[in-house]
């Protein structure tokens, strides 16, 4: 039989959310008894006419409504955009309607994380509009814990409220040792959440 998984979704144009991906992943594979599904969503075009290939040229897998469904955790991400979700990822959110009606995510936990060039620039907002749509879900959203010392020591991105990413103006996409400890804990805690509910 397989193992429950949890989804690590996102939306990454230049690498930053791609990146924290990979850390949040180790931190879920620390617990062995789950397995660890990362996908992305397509990008948008300005003309609806315009659909990209089924396969993307580079990256992880686009992620289909099915392998959303059949969750047992989601950590969802999304650069900020004007202090707010990306629309490449709110697109693939807006077609989720068929699994509220059904009640598919009711009870399942779920954490967001996002990444900003600017400190000030609403990592927090982002992350909170990343959350939103979960609630409606019925999602259990978990915070980050001040447990964790790097999110009271860091310098750059990490919030109570999931983990986040200081890119700066330059697009760097290396994260800081603090920042890169919150996505591996991020994901390790969802983990163990997700497993101490399945019990
Ligand atoms: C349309 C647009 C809006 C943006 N708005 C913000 C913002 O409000 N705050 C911020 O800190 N960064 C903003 N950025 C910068 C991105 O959030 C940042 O470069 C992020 O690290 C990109 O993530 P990615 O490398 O995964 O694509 C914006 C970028 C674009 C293209």
């Amino acid at each position: 039989m397989s193992l429950p998984y949890i989804l690590i979704l996102y939306y990454s144009r230049h690498g930053s959310v791609a990146e924290m991906a990979k850390y949040i992943a180790r931190g879920v594979k620390k617990q062995t008894a789950i397995d660890v599904k990362v996908r992305q969503v397509p990008d948008v075009a300005t003309t609806t006419t315009s659909l990209s290939p089924s396969i993307p040229e580079e990256g992880v897998p686009y992620c289909t409504l099915d392998e959303l469904a059949e969750c047992s955790g989601l950590i969802l991400g999304s650069p900020s955009y004007f202090g707010s979700i990306a629309s490449p990822l709110k697109f693939f959110l807006d077609q989720t309607s068929t699994l509220w009606m059904t009640g598919k995510l009711i009870d399942k936990p779920a954490s967001v994380f996002t990444s900003g060039s600017s400190m000030h620039g609403g990592h927090e907002m982002c992350l909170q509009a990343l959350a939103t749509p979960l609630f409606h879900h019925g999602m259990i959203i978990q915070s980050q814990s001040y447990k964790a010392k790097e999110l009271m020591q860091t310098q750059t991105g990490g919030t109570p409220y999931g983990a986040s990413h200081l890119a700066s103006s330059t697009n760097n996409t290396e994260l800081s040792n603090d920042e890169s400890a919150l996505c591996e804990i991020q994901g390790y805690r969802l983990a163990k959440l997700v497993m101490q509910l399945n019990k």
